[in-house]
């Protein structure tokens, strides 16, 4: 690979300068700093702002704009792709071993180029909405299945539009942040009332989600062959899910309470331009979908994506499952111009999931719903094992694209399990 940047990238390492995420970040002790954009590079995370502040994003789209000086990257998404182009290819020159103006620039190099490890991450998009999609043909079976029985286990639309359902903004958060078990009404088995307490049957979903950058008018859709240029990158998510409480009340509306006490997100965006190398062919559609969704160019990636548990006390986290962004039957694009073409208006930030992303195989299940299908069975967690997730259980989620000596990864999306209220 010619492009090589001056700051050490690790071999191993997510972040390669073919990479270059955004995220927002606070450096320097509790409280005492802006949160600002950057970019993640090898074990550093380069300060967007000081850069812009230095005047080196020069070039004419970016350079009298203050969208690094911000606590979001909205305003950012908002400029659409051209700047996008613009500001990656700014970086990736600045970051290049060939290049003096940061390299040689000793007090800029120290203001701007932080260790990784003394930042912390926080959510990098104001959310004004989001929704998730259903778009795992194999997760839609295994659910079928359980839930609904052999009969018809996908029903017929499933084939013919991305099934989705409006999720809960405000409680999407930054990888690392606790969850605490929800409580709520479970289903009753046989003739029983349904009882209250704590979730029986605590859940992961292994997703990722889409970031909305420029919007559209209310009224006026989304192109499914534009659509591209309205998503600014992609998310590593965890849809946690509450099977007890889900199963009782998601007749006839779809999920509610079951999903709404908490959704993670990674902190890096990993940008579709950064993901190109990447590309393959979605699968082929049968029946073919109606012309509003029938794409000239019809795109997967081929991302690793992988699920481990951390029990409480235990040194080590235990692979799960491993599965496939490529496994999905709806593409990114053909859910965003089906979310728009009734005329719904998205907005800069707005987050769209992709569904529990399950491959064909019982070990790439993106869910313990179906990796213990119901919990009829135990899956081994090291020396333990698990139906449904127990108090104290960390979830990892990491996501990689492996390139010839890079990588374009995702980092890390995780969150653990707290005990529910009294
Ligand atoms: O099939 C069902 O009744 C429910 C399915 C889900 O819980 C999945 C959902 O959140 C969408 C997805 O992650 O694919
Ligand atoms: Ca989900
Ligand atoms: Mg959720």
């Amino acid at each position: 690979m010619a492009l090589k940047s001056f700051v050490e990238v690790k071999l191993d390492s997510h972040f390669s300068i073919h990479n270059l995420p955004y995220g927002i970040f606070k450096h320097g002790g509790v409280d005492t700093t802006t949160p600002r954009p950057g970019v993640a590079i090898g074990d550093y995370v380069l300060d967007l702002s000081a850069i812009q502040s230095a005047g080196l994003f020069d070039g004419p789209l970016l350079c009298n704009s203050d969208c690094f000086h911000q606590s979001n990257l909205n305003n950012f998404l908002e400029l659409g792709r051209p700047a996008w182009k613009e500001a990656r290819a700014t970086l990736q020159k600045l970051l290049s071993s060939d290049e003096p103006a940061l390299q040689n620039n000793a007090s800029l190099k120290q203001m701007a180029l932080l260790p990784m490890d003394e930042v912390e991450m926080l959510l990098p998009i104001a959310i004004g909405d989001y929704t998730d999609f259903f778009s795992s043909k194999h997760h839609a079976r295994n659910c079928g299945l359980i839930f609904r029985g052999p009969e018809n286990p996908v029903n017929p639309n499933w084939f013919h539009l991305p099934i989705a359902y409006h999720g809960r903004a405000s409680s999407i958060v930054i990888s690392g942040t606790d969850i605490i078990r929800p409580r709520g009404q479970g289903h009753p088995s046989g003739n029983s009332p349904p009882y209250f307490g704590p979730s029986r049957k605590l859940d992961f979903e292994l997703e990722m989600a889409a970031v909305v950058g420029p919007g559209n008018e209310l009224g006026k859709p989304i192109d499914v062959n534009e659509a591209a240029d309205h998503i600014f990158g992609v998310v590593l998510m965890n849809d946690w899910s509450a099977r007890d409480i889900q199963a009782w009340e998601y007749v006839p509306l779809g999920p509610f309470l079951g999903k709404s006490f908490g959704t993670t997100i990674s902190p890096w965006i990993v940008t579709l331009d950064a993901l190109e190398p990447f590309a393959c062919d979605a699968p082929t559609q049968i029946p073919p979908p109606l012309p509003y969704l029938a794409e000239k160019i019809s795109k997967n990636y081929d991302i690793s994506l992988e699920v481990r548990i951390k029990p409480a006390g235990e040194e080590n986290s235990f692979t799960v499952t491993r599965s496939n962004f490529n496994h999905l039957y709806w593409t990114l694009t053909q859910q965003l111009a089906h979310h728009t073409i009734n005329g719904c208006n998205l907005r800069p930030g707005d987050l769209l999931g992709t569904g529990t992303i399950s491959g064909p195989e019982a070990e790439s299940y993106g869910c313990l719903l179906e990796l213990t299908w119901n919990g009829t069975k135990e899956l081994s967690v090291g020396k333990t094992s698990r139906k449904f997730l127990e108090d104290g259980d960390e979830v990892i989620i990491s996501g990689i694209c492996k390139g010839n000596e890079y990588n374009v990864g995702f980092g890390t999306c995780s969150g653990k399990i707290l005990p529910s209220l009294p």
